[in-house]
């Protein structure tokens, strides 16, 4: 049984603060400070240059894939670390449209995250492919013999909506297409299986629930059986098979090394790994049903006390990753006047409250708070104030 006691005071939460915000930024486990610090003092400073080797920093992107790779249903050897999300996005797709030639389109669905979005737009028209993207509900009968690749994020980052892996999956492979799996608000939120579901491709970031911090470094799995044979479209000096021989032509390393691109991180990396320290322990199917039950209770008491919001998450908790949603006209004012009250979620335009619950330091404590706050705010409108009404350039 996990213990989430433990888990949730490995956390250095400010105090009065309700933080229903790890969805988009997680928060510092006590542990990444000291951590950092101590990479800087003892391995920056001392060994300079030769950390590489001796603090073991060029294998950091291995090692630390090797430790997501459990809680997203994947292998040791099959996750590697490196740049950002949307940059990951770019590698898989790319290298997955790659692998099947003859065939021109990417589909997806407009719940996807813009970027991912971007990316994949910006891919069709450098590589002469179309990009598809249909509503969430209608993707499954938008697959069709002409897919080359099917990009889906799996939890809808406004509704909190949750694709079916597998179904897709098996879906696309019928038709011979091949699989990118986004789990930017999967990993570390729900119990993604990506061998269990034969997935090709995964991306994923790791400042959400997995609480690597601000810029954290993204990761990318693929699957073992095409490891050795996706061509990496962006071929970076890291991902070659011998990096410091500098040879002028590209040879692809061996395996998932090979999506690696340049330097990776070394401090952002290190963070990432001390918040990878809380994730012993944690059952992943505990985390589950935790998270399910603190969404059911924060939907039922939110729905008892506030007449004026409407759900917009699936109902149907096997159908919603860990993040819930209300609509409401003013949703904007509505979360800043929450957040002037120590509960903190965020707001997606056009009108949506979201509410992320990450199992690891969200309690029953924190539903009760934030529903009767959201309540409180609601009945007696100290929402409505101009100030709360001025759009931050960050939301
Ligand atoms: C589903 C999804 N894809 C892509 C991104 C972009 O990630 P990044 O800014 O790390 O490139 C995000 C979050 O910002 C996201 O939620
Ligand atoms: N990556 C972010 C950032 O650098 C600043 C603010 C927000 C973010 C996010 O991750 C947003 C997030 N993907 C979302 O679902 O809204």
């Amino acid at each position: 049984m996990t213990d989430f006691n433990r888990t949730r005071q490995a956390f250095d939460l400010p105090s009065g603060i309700t933080y229903l915000d790890g969805n988009s930024l997680g928060p510092m486990p006590t542990s990444a400070a000291e951590r950092v610090s101590r990479m800087m003092s003892e391995e920056w400073s001392r060994m300079l240059i030769t950390g590489w080797n001796k603090a073991g920093w060029y294998a950091q992107p291995r090692k630390v894939g090797d430790r997501i790779a459990r809680l997203i249903g994947a292998g040791s050897g099959q996750v590697v670390m490196g740049d950002t999300l949307s940059i990951k996005v770019f590698q898989a797709v790319s290298a997955a449209r790659a692998m099947r030639p003859d065939r021109r389109v990417i589909l997806s669905d407009s719940g996807n995250f813009p970027s991912d979005l971007y990316v994949a737009h910006g891919l069709a028209a450098a590589v002469d492919a179309e990009l598809r993207v249909v509503a969430p509900e209608d993707v499954e009968a938008a697959i069709s013999d002409d897919l080359a690749v099917l990009m889906i994020t799996e939890v809808d980052y406004r509704t909190g909506r949750r694709h079916d892996m597998k179904a897709l999956t098996r879906k696309a492979h019928e038709v011979g297409a091949l699989t990118v799996w986004d789990l930017a608000h999967s990993a570390g939120a729900v119990d993604v299986a990506l061998l269990d579901c034969d997935a090709d491709f995964a991306v994923g970031c790791t400042y959400k629930y997995l609480n690597g911090g601000p810029g954290a470094p993204a990761f990318i799995w693929v699957h073992p059986q095409h490891a050795d044979k996706a061509r990496p479209i962006l071929q970076g000096w890291m991902g070659h098979h011998a990096p410091f021989d500098f040879d002028l032509d590209y040879q692809p390393a061996a395996g998932i090394e090979r999506m690696r691109v340049g330097t990776p991180p070394v401090i952002a990396m290190t963070a990432l790994d001390a918040a990878l320290d809380v994730w012993e322990g944690v059952s992943i199917d505990d985390l589950r049903a935790r998270s399910i039950e603190l969404t059911e209770a924060f939907i039922a008491r939110v729905e008892a006390r506030c007449p004026d919001l409407v759900l917009h998450s699936p109902r149907d908790p096997l159908q919603r990753g860990s993040q819930v949603g209300f609509r409401h006209p003013q949703a904007y004012a509505v979360m800043q006047a929450l957040i002037a009250e120590g509960i903190i979620g965020d707001f997606r335009a056009p009108d949506v409250l979201r509410f992320g619950f990450a199992p690891l330091y969200n309690d029953l404590g924190d539903v009760e708070r934030a529903a009767d706050g959201l309540a409180r705010i609601l009945a007696n409108q100290s929402w409505d104030r101009d100030d709360y009404r001025q759009r931050a350039d960050v939301t």
